[in-house]
């Protein structure tokens, strides 16, 4: 996959904080992305100008068996506390393996790369299933971030198993305040704040003043995050990711998380891709397939009016 000549290399393997293993991808017109093994975690997603769009804390601690904070966590086999696991699961503080001769799956991006995570002896006895996770993050041409998950029950018990899943994304944003969401207005949501207590959404785009944390059950495929200050709009696009958890600790949370800095919440908005409301069945020699594009690309913003249907057709 290295490219020759002047032309930079496409995939590099090199060591990133405390000397943990990292991918770099890098697309022809400038776009980078970095990946960790550890966590199989995105921790830097850049445009051709160079420009950070994912937030990463500075006081992220890149020390297992902490996950890291910021960037694109993989929350597997279980999102939040919906089950007995830990937090999240174990996926996001796990080494993940260069998968080396992946089964075939088609790309048009020559930069990308495939992780996988087969359960250790431990994880078993956590969770006793046999599995083989496989996520390709490529860069398209363009700079758009492509992470595609697959996970195989490989059982050879004939136990079917149940999960739960997110793409727990950071997204960086210039000021919290100014910031807006579209595509979940008027859906039910689980509110994570109170007891996940089932509700409906209001008509209009999501605006923020203080902290949520709240799973839309059954979202539409693409969601939009606008940046007012920044002129940037974030688009989501999703497949087999029919739920979408949106979180901001705020300043009161904030101080609580020792690997947050205290007013970096003005600065981040997660926006997950998840599977929650429906968990995922899968027996024996299934798989299940989730998908999820990011692209970022400049906001009109005329007198005061945005309208969400064309943000979201243009884009
Ligand atoms: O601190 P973490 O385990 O990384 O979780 C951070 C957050 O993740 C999700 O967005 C959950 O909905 C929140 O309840 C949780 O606080």
């Amino acid at each position: 996959m290295a490219a020759s000549g002047s032309e930079r290399v496409a995939v590099e393997k090199c060591k990133g904080i405390n000397g943990l293993d990292k991918v770099v991808l890098r697309e022809p017109r400038g776009s980078t992305a970095e990946v960790y093994l550890y966590g199989a975690h995105v921790t830097s997603w850049k445009n051709d100008h160079g420009e950070e769009l994912l937030f990463v804390s500075s006081k992220a601690m890149f020390k297992p068996p902490k996950a890291i904070r910021g960037g694109i966590p993989v929350c597997f086999p279980q999102f939040g506390s919906h089950g007995s696991l830990e937090q999240h699961g174990f996926a996001r503080n796990r080494f993940w393996s260069i998968d080396t001769d992946p089964p075939p799956f088609p790309t048009n991006s020559k930069s990308f790369i495939d992780l996988i995570l087969k359960p250790s002896e431990e994880d078993v006895q956590k969770w006793p299933h046999s599995y083989e996770f496989r996520l390709r993050v490529a860069l398209g041409t363009g700079g758009d971030l492509m992470l595609t998950s697959r996970i195989r029950n490989t059982n050879a018990d004939g136990k079917p198993f149940t999960f739960t899943f997110a793409y727990h994304t950071y997204f960086s944003v210039s000021d919290i305040s100014e910031v807006r969401v579209e595509g979940l207005e008027t859906l039910d949501y689980l509110d994570n704040l109170q007891n996940k207590e089932r509700s409906t959404e209001q008509g209009d785009a999501l605006t923020f003043e203080s902290e949520v944390d709240k799973t839309y059950l059954g979202t539409p495929t693409k969601i939009a995050i606008l940046d007012h200050e920044k002129k940037r709009t974030f688009v989501l696009r999703k497949d087999g990711l029919p739920d979408a958890v949106v979180w901001n600790p705020w300043d009161k949370k904030a101080k609580t998380m020792a690997d947050f800095g205290d007013d970096e919440y003005k600065h981040m908005l997660c926006v997950e891709a998840a599977v929650v409301g429906k968990p995922i069945t899968l027996k024996p020699g299934e798989e299940w397939k989730g998908r999820l594009e990011l692209s970022a690309v400049p906001s009109s913003y005329c007198s005061g009016q945005l309208d969400p249907q064309k943000v979201l057709q243009n884009s």
